[in-house]
């Protein structure tokens, strides 16, 4: 193999796996995935031999692909395959798309060494590793004892500056773990930020079937996706990469404009409908764009964010109308629930660069304070419900705005203008 995968999801089967499987030199690059926790996801494609149907989904239609780009699967407990892919010098390029909570990163953006402890701990006592810096950490020892040489770490989670951020918690992790491997890793591990973009909701029963009906093929995990699809990448492939340029990714100097683009118009977006859409009674995107109200909540929260996204105004412009293409897109259900999950780790990424940068110009801005009162309405029980990790500190004081903010934002915490605009946005104001 030549590329290894962590966190095989429906995601990384419609994008990565997409693009290497387009790639003119497709053939030379077999994938290894493994599942990022459950075993469940690599025991289904491997009854069907890492094959599995595309549907591309658009407002009128479905395009069905089938992708052979996997040519094995693995549970994320398989130590030793995952030891051997790594140590294999002809692995040159691992992927991730282990969400956001996967990368433990505390709010400073370095590891949450709570919890990483118990992993830590783990490797010190011999035992495998579980989390994602761990194991990237045991595969990464595993490849300088063979001498296989430098490797690309490429994350395509939705995280600003995601390469940096992998390269942080993964030293971090190392520093308390193997310290004696840090060395190696600054000298032989490529970190690559990547932008990814392309609208891949959870598959269900009646995908299934659309997908056997297309194909004949029958299909126990095919995935559905948008027609729309975007990769952007900065950095270096010591070992060689796909030529993924040839499904459309573009390789630049920096991420960043198209980055903070996507992040704060479109992932912003989706928080603002998944809190104050489901608020509503909403269960999708395209339901709630419908919503002539929540429409206009967008177009607000849309003017503010623009702000802070460093591109012509007439490119913010046309990437929002073809948002509203997009999120209206009724044969994609993409649920507001699935969207609302990890809001711990995803709110301070979407809002607050844009909630900071309008503070500091000396303005309270609406569309900012409503995504965060819809939070705390959505912590407090309303609309949807809550699945994530890291949201006990949050709902302990989700009864007082003030308290929220001091643990989501300690430095506009102390701003009582802020707080009574956001206390005044929620439902029980
Ligand atoms: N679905 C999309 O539209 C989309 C688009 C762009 C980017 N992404 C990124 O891809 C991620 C996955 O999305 P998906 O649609 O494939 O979801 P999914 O539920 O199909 O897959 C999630 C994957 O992440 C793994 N995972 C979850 N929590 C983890 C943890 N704490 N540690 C390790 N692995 C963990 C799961 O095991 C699974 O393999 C998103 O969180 C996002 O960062 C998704
Ligand atoms: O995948 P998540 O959980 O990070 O966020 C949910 C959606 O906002 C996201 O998946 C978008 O659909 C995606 O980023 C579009 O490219």
């Amino acid at each position: 193999m030549r590329i290894v995968h962590v966190g095989l999801g429906n995601f990384f089967r419609a994008h990565q796996a997409w693009y290497t499987s387009v790639a003119p030199d497709a053939g030379e690059w077999p994938i290894a995935a493994f599942t990022g926790r459950s075993p469940g996801a690599a025991a289904a494609l491997n009854a069907q031999h890492g094959r599995y149907t595309l549907l591309v989904r658009g407002p009128e239609h479905d395009e069905a692909e089938i992708i052979g780009a996997v040519r094995a699967a693995y549970a994320s407990d398989d130590h030793q395959a995952w030891r051997e892919h790594l140590a294999a010098p002809r692995t040159a390029v691992v992927t991730l798309t282990v969400t956001e909570a996967g990368y433990l990163r505390g709010a400073g953006g370095g590891l949450d060494e709570r919890r990483a402890a118990d992993d830590v701990s783990a490797w010190r006592r011999g035992d495998p590793v579980r989390t994602v810096p761990g194991r990237l950490m045991a595969g990464l020892a595993e490849r300088r004892i063979s001498g296989a040489g430098p490797i690309a770490i490429v994350p395509c989670d939705n995280l600003p500056a995601n390469g940096e951020a992998v390269a942080r918690v993964l030293l971090d992790f190392t520093t308390q773990a193997e310290p004696a491997l840090v060395p190696w890793i600054r000298d032989n591990v490529s970190f690559v930020t990547t932008m990814v973009d392309r609208i891949t909701p959870r598959s269900t029963g009646e995908d299934v079937r659309a997908a056997a009906e297309l194909t004949g093929f029958d299909d126990a995990v095919p995935v559905v996706t948008e027609p729309y699809t975007e990769w952007v990448l900065s950095g270096v492939f010591p070992a060689g990469r796909p030529a993924w340029e040839g499904g459309g990714a573009r390789f630049v100097s920096d991420v960043t404009p198209h980055e903070q683009r996507k992040l704060l118009l479109l992932n912003g977006g989706h928080s603002l409908l998944a809190y104050a859409g489901s608020a509503r009674g909403h269960e999708t995107v395209a339901d709630a764009v419908a919503d002539p109200e929540c429409r206009a909540w967008l177009a607000q929260w849309w003017d503010e964010a623009a702000r802070y996204v460093p591109l012509p105004p007439a490119e913010i412009a046309a990437y929002r109308a073809a948002l509203l293409t997009r999120f209206g897109n009724r044969r994609i259900r993409h649920t507001l629930a699935q969207i609302a999950a990890d809001g711990s780790q995803k709110v301070p990424i979407r809002v607050l660069p844009v909630l900071r940068g309008e503070m500091a110009a000396g303005r309270i801005p609406p569309g900012a304070v409503r995504i965060l009162a819809a939070w705390i309405d959505h912590l407090r029980g309303a609309g949807a419900p809550v699945d994530d990790a890291g949201a006990a500190p949050f709902r302990e004081r989700a009864g007082d705005v003030r308290d929220v903010l001091l643990l989501l934002a300690p430095d506009l915490a102390g701003d009582e203008a802020l707080a009574a605009a956001v206390e005044k946005a929620t439902l029980g104001a």
